[in-house]
């Protein structure tokens, strides 16, 4: 399965690398791209009675014009609108001599419902807002919901970062070339794009290798392989054994999804470490889940080194206090490196002194997790949050400064490894907007890294089971189910389905 996302300054290179090494030139891969485009086009809408094609003035507007005169050929009434012409000498404007059908300005265009429109107006190359022209045609086909098949990208949605830049198509379906990009990925431009083909148009998987992209779709493909598998002959503990932090009396229930999460995601054994004061009533709950009253930084770490605990969940429930800031310096200050999964209004505390907290994870050995939603993350990184960027690149350079994996929770989840590598997950679900759902995802990933799942692919992992969780349990669950819904998910892992 090729995973690799491009972006489209990655895309541009594989171009030049392929043209480079032959005998592919740019119009041959134009001419790939546009016959790839319009057999789309004619097997998913043969009933269209005509096809309204938009070109632009660069290469998107070149694979337009390949698509019309294919359209023509094959007997398809096909009307051209063309914003600007392609530069003489370029293979756009090559693309527009062979096209047979004389173009009208964009200007004249007026969408007709049942007509497919086909949108070639902008794709890899937009680098500003549209406007005029163009955001009249966008709006107007709206207007009309004339079904619209967008190449590359429909216009308007930056392949970069999934913005949309002033307006943009909302296509029905996108056929995109070699790779998916950011911006098919991320919000809000995902939901622009409809369903995305991904076309073959003769980039070697080789020359795709070679440009190294660090950014891949988050598909069970990606990590599959350091999975936890288990030997027959396999002791509890050597499952991993995942110590998670309780907060006080009022404020137990979080940590016990995340500790009832680490169990099912297949720790051999899950402690909760309760202030003395919230001991009953976390006992009161508790059945398989082991239970310790641990009310200092000093206890906590006797437990962590005798019992030779693998991972542990720290944020849920706890106070977003400097106590609570304190107690996990302390702790990856000690030098026993379990895995640390770093959570909720621990992120918060951690935010009273961010370079407090980089400096202590800099020189921290063991696996370290951050999984911020976006107003943890603006708290810890208000630069970054601040940037105008894409979501994949906040969540890189946080990785980078906080030395941790970075897990940006959203409909969009960008999991972001210190080493530059980053995934983007593509399945969640509005079902996970539930209190709890959160703290159920710490504890998959504190289960998963305890049975010694790397940390990168670790969080990929859990996040793509948290979601699968939530599909298979639709539409009324709330967090407390989804521990118990996945069994299920790892049974279909193992499976290979
Ligand atoms: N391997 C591949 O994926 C291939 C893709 N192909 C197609 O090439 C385009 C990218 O072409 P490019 O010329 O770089 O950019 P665009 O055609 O998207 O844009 C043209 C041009 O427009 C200017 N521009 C950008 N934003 C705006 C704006 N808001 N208003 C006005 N003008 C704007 C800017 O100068 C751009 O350069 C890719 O999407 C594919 O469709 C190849 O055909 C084959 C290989
Ligand atoms: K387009």
């Amino acid at each position: 399965m090729r995973l690799e996302v491009l972006t489209p300054a990655e895309m541009s290179e594989c171009d030049r690398r392929t043209i480079a090494a032959g005998p592919l030139d740019g119009y041959g891969l134009m001419l790939r791209a546009g016959q790839a485009v319009a057999s789309t086009a004619l097997s998913r809408y043969p009933g269209a009675s005509r096809v309204d094609v938009l070109c632009g003035p660069g290469n998107n507007g070149g694979d337009g014009y390949v698509v019309a005169e294919i359209l023509r050929r094959s007997g398809i009434e096909v009307a051209l609108f063309a914003e600007g012409s392609p530069k003489k000498g370029t293979d756009a404007a090559r693309a527009r001599t062979d096209c047979r059908i004389e173009p009208r300005p964009l200007a004249e265009y007026a969408p007709t419902k049942g007509n497919l429109v086909v949108d070639a107006i902008f794709g890899a190359g937009l680098d500003r807002p549209v406007s005029g022209t163009v955001m009249r045609a966008i709006e107007f086909t709206a207007e009309a919901r004339a079904p619209v098949l967008a190449v590359d990208l429909p216009s308007g949605v930056s392949g970069e970062t999934g913005k949309i830049l002033g307006t943009a198509f909302s296509a029905e379906l996108t056929v995109t070339f070699a790779r998916l990009k950011p911006g098919h990925l991320l919000l809000p431009g995902r939901t622009n794009c409809g369903e995305v083909i991904v076309a073959d148009i003769g980039i070697p998987d080789s020359v795709v290798a070679s440009v190294g992209p660090k950014c891949f779709e988050n598909r069970p493909d990606l990590w599959r392989k350091t999975l936890p598998s288990w030997a027959v002959d396999v002791h509890k503990y050597s499952r991993g054994h995942v110590a998670a932090f309780s907060g006080g009396p009022s404020a137990t229930g979080a940590v016990r999804l995340s500790a009832l999460a680490a169990a099912r995601a297949g720790a051999g054994a899950v402690t909760l470490l309760s202030p003395s004061a919230a001991l009953l009533v976390n006992a009161a709950h508790l059945t398989s889940i082991m239970l310790r009253r641990c009310d200092s930084g000093v206890e906590a770490l006797d437990f962590i080194s005798d019992r030779r605990v693998r991972a542990i969940v720290f944020g849920p429930g706890l106070a977003p206090e400097e106590p609570t800031a304190a107690m996990l310096r302390e702790l990856l200050g000690a030098g026993e490196n379990p895995a640390v999964v770093v959570d909720a209004s621990a992120i918060t505390a951690l935010a009273l002194d961010p370079e407090g907290f980089f400096e202590v994870s800099a020189a921290y050995e063991g696996p370290l997790v951050l999984t911020p939603h976006e107003g943890e993350f603006a708290r810890l990184f208000p630069d970054l949050a601040a940037q105008s960027g894409s979501k994949l690149e906040r969540a890189r350079l946080a990785a980078q400064r906080a030395s941790a994996v970075v897990l940006l929770k959203g409909p969009d989840t960008v999991i972001a490894s210190p080493d530059g590598r980053a995934a983007i997950n593509f399945n969640g679900t509005p079902l996970l907007a539930t209190a709890g759902s959160g703290d159920v995802l710490s504890g998959i990933i504190a289960g998963l890294l305890a049975q010694g799942m790397p940390a990168f692919e670790a969080a990929c992992a859990a996040a793509w089971m948290h979601a699968e969780a939530a599909r298979s349990l639709g539409p009324g669950l709330i967090a407390d189910d989804l521990p118990g819904a996945l069994p299920g998910v790892l049974g279909n892992l193992e499976a290979g389905r």
